[in-house]
């Protein structure tokens, strides 16, 4: 990995070692003519992590990002970036953000390969002599160097999406923002996405990543951020997500019947089911609820928390929110730059 020694002093201090936190908004707001997209959002992506950014269709997932890159000019808040605030520090920042957002913008009569090249020749970090290798790089990390003489318009659209994510892979970087990045490929090319991801993570790279897919988020992230109408309704570690919805406890035990009658006259609500005995620990705690039934003489084999798994999490942060935002009755002008 290299990088000039003008791009890194480039950087300020504290955004290169200092910070915990890749990326930070701070009441970030956008209005798109009457609509509100995006409202009031403190976005936290912890230096090192991979945010999955979960959402339905129309969330603010899109505009969040291309806030963070400096595409869609915020109504309002603030942002800072591997430890700067932007848009003051934008062009020190940004050679460190690899992206992959809609319509990269290549040339459809250019080969892979070239389009590439004039995307590296516009990277700070890369140095001439670079360019060559690290387009080389970059296609053999998304699987297209098979392809790269190709012309652009003739790729499919999952080769498409390859090309845009080797373009975010061209230079090393800090953080790498991915919306919806497995759009559009089969499921070879999913893993392949997956397998990237995994890679960067391995390599301290922090990584925020949008996506529909529950189960990729689920895969991937260490770390969950759920948008619905425009407002952050979690965040946090993936785990925490998962058992913040599910207090309850699954014990197994030859002695299912007998437990359930334990627990009960404990006062813990518990009932008999085929994975074991399901025990409400709303009002107590697993080990109470263990203690209870070793009390009791009741021999337990297993105890663990249940996990409610990402799309029942998913589902119950979005549904019921009620309607926090909408339409305005201001009128303020579109602001895509
Ligand atoms: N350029 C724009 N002009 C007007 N409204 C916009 C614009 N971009 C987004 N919106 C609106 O802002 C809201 C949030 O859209 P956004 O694309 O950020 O959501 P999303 O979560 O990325 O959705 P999806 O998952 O469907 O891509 C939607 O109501 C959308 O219609």
């Amino acid at each position: 990995m290299t990088t000039s020694r003008a791009a890194e002093a480039a950087v300020p201090e504290a955004g290169v070692s200092g910070t915990a936190v890749a990326a930070r908004t701070r009441g970030l707001r956008k209005v798109y003519r009457g609509t509100v997209a995006v409202d009031g959002v403190d976005l936290e992506v912890p230096e090192g992590a991979v945010v999955g950014m979960l959402g339905p269709n129309g969330s603010g997932k899109t505009t969040t990002i291309r806030m963070l890159l400096g595409l869609v000019q915020p109504t309002e808040g603030e942002i800072e970036l591997l430890g700067a605030p932007v848009p003051a520090h934008t062009d020190r920042v940004l050679p460190h953000v690899g992206a992959l957002v809609e319509g990269p913008g290549f040339h459809p009569f250019l080969s892979g390969r070239e389009n590439l090249l004039r995307f590296a020749a516009a990277e700070p970090l890369l140095a001439g002599g670079q360019l060559n290798g690290a387009v080389s790089a970059a296609l053999d990390r998304v699987g297209l160097a098979g392809a790269a003489t190709r012309r652009y318009r003739a790729y499919s659209l999952g080769m498409k999406q390859r090309l845009g994510l080797a373009s975010a892979l061209l230079a090393p970087r800090r953080l790498v923002v991915l919306d919806e990045p497995t759009n559009g490929l089969d499921p070879a090319g999913t893993q392949e996405v997956r397998r990237i991801i995994a890679d960067l993570h391995a390599r301290g790279v922090t990584v925020l990543v949008s996506s529909h897919l529950l189960a990729e988020v689920e895969a991937t992230c260490t770390h969950v951020v759920v948008l619905n109408q425009g407002v952050v309704v979690a965040q946090g570690a993936l785990d925490d997500l998962l058992e913040s919805g599910s207090p309850t406890l699954l014990v197994s035990t030859p002695d299912g019947a007998r437990a359930v009658d334990a627990l009960r006259s404990g006062r813990i609500p518990a009932r008999l089911a085929p994975e074991g005995v399901r025990v409400d620990i709303t009002t107590t705690t697993p080990a109470t609820a263990i203690e209870t039934l070793v009390g009791a003489g009741v021999r337990v084999e297993e105890a663990r928390r249940e996990r409610t798994g990402l799309e029942e999490a998913f589902a119950r942060l979005t549904h019921d929110v009620g309607d926090l935002v909408g339409a305005l009755d201001g009128d303020e002008a579109e602001e895509t730059r």
